[in-house]
């Protein structure tokens, strides 16, 4: 396939050696002397390139505002411009518009690595709308599995929240419920399903790195600041920004964060200009809302401005008649996943299956099965594998010595959980020297360091 370019260059400055050099580096050249021709063969003609060189010498603003209208029609291409010095205020604006911008006279090698980078990034974003389309078709309300009348309550209640515009939502469940399933399928079924919907675990970061992911930066806002980031509240705008774990957001980081859905508007870190944003949010979480608020850990204004809706969703055990409809669909999944044939479930296993408590709910579930069927050997489902058992000490109640590790086999881990906190245990042990750990472990010190590297685990 040709990588296609677009160059274009006003009239006056027009030589060849341009398309002369990107011809030799095998691209597929068009040329267009002015925006307006440019126009006509994006709109017109439907030209797709992956790359559009533009030489904008001296930006005046009414140029500046075609290139904004003609982005629209330019879909999945990446934007390079030329130009000459500016003013700041232009110098921004193109930022904002172009994948890189370079000033003239510039070097004909870094231009070339800039447009080998823009067809990278085209290509892909090519792929994640195909990807956008699957997951649209995937997340539905009928997405959400169960025949139980908790099941029916709640995909009925997602079916009305389609056709809703909602500002924002909290759902709130134990582990492994659905939190996750079900916010894809209110943005993905939603009126915003053409929007982009990005997730952040809150959990997962410190306080000054979340506040940054989510507000952005501007360049030297901070050490370490070198270049401008949008936010993700940015990078949601047209969309729905999904902040899981809500619960575990630091207090201060709480009140920004009211402010920004009511007003929607953000200012980036170090910035001085508000930036307007439309964004829906939801939020998830499996501690308890209200204790935390009297404990003061929440704020209640926070929590009274995002459960405006809340979804409250049942746990597993809570719903069991939903086994006869999950348990066969997750076989068949991982069935076709596996290459397996498990068709038969024996009377005892079904039992068992029932009678177990589902800490984990929905995602221990998919984990034992998983398990079951990977290490099948016929039609039926390996009562052996099932290892399910309620009366499992806690962790927490048992009495080791430092070189020893707990494992539950009930469900709640996967293998390659298992594996890295194998790995985890044998580095601390060792302090962090990876020849010693990988001894520990019967494996090689170069296995130990691909599979650090596979969990990106340090041994500082
Ligand atoms: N009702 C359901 N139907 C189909 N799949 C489900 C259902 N509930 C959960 N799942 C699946 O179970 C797995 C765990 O669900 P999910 O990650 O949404 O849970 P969660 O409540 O967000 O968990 P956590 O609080 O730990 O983040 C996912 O693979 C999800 O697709």
């Amino acid at each position: 396939m040709a990588n296609r370019l677009l160059l274009i260059e006003q009239s006056s400055s027009k030589d060849d050696s341009l398309k002369t050099f990107f011809t030799q580096k095998n691209w597929q050249v068009t040329t267009a002397d002015s925006i307006k021709q440019a126009a006509s063969l994006l709109i017109e003609d439907s030209f797709n390139p992956h790359v559009i060189i533009a030489d904008i010498g001296s930006p005046k603003t009414s140029l500046l505002d075609d290139l904004s209208e003609l982005q629209e029609h330019a879909e999945h291409s990446e934007w390079i411009f030329l130009h000459q010095p500016t003013s700041d205020d232009h110098q921004e604006f193109l930022t904002d518009l172009a994948f890189d911008l370079l000033e003239k006279p510039f070097d004909l090698n870094r231009l070339n690595t800039i447009a080998k980078r823009a067809l990278r990034t085209s290509l892909l974003t090519k792929v994640a709308d195909s990807y956008s389309l699957k997951e649209k078709q995937r997340y539905q309300p009928e997405s959400f599995f169960g025949s139980s009348s908790k099941a029916d309550e709640l995909r009925e209640l997602l079916v009305q929240l389609k056709d809703v515009p909602i500002s924002a939502l909290t759902i709130t469940g134990e582990t492994g419920t659905g939190k996750g399933l079900v916010a894809k399928i209110i943005h993905y079924s939603g009126l915003r399903k053409d929007g982009p919907l990005i997730e952040l675990n809150c959990a997962a970061l410190p306080k000054d790195l979340l506040e940054s992911q989510l507000f952005g930066h501007e360049a030297g806002a901070f050490t370490g600041a070198t270049k401008r980031l949008k936010g993700l509240f940015e990078q949601a705008d047209g969309g729905t920004l999904f902040l899981d774990e809500i619960g575990d957001m630091d207090i201060e980081l709480q009140s920004k964060l009211l402010k920004a859905i009511e007003d929607q508007k953000i200012r980036r870190l170090g910035g001085e200009k508000e930036i307007d944003i439309d964004v829906q949010f939801i939020t998830a979480t499996s501690v308890d809302i209200e204790e935390a608020i009297q404990q003061g850990n929440f704020r209640e204004d926070l929590y009274h401005r995002i459960s405006v809706f809340t979804l409250k969703l049942p746990s597993l055990n809570e719903r069991k008649d939903d086994l006869i409809e999950l348990v066969p669909r997750i076989i068949a999944e991982f069935n076709q996943k596996a290459n397996k044939s498990v068709s038969e479930i024996t009377d005892a296993s079904w039992e068992k299956l029932l009678s177990y408590q589902w800490p984990g709910n929905v995602r221990e579930l998919r984990n034992v099965l998983e398990r079951c069927v990977l290490l099948s050997n016929n039609h039926q489902l390996p009562d052996q594998w099932l290892q399910l058992s309620d009366n499992v000490e806690p962790l927490s109640n048992q009495v080791l010595d430092d070189n020893q590790l707990v494992i539950p086999i009930d469900g709640t881990l996967a293998l390659e959980q298992v594996e890295k906190l194998m790995l985890e245990k044998a580095l601390e042990i060792e302090e962090g020297n990876v020849t010693a750990a990988a001894k520990r472990l019967q494996i090689s010190r170069e296995t130990m360091r691909y599979r650090m590297k596979k969990f990106e685990l340090s041994n500082g």
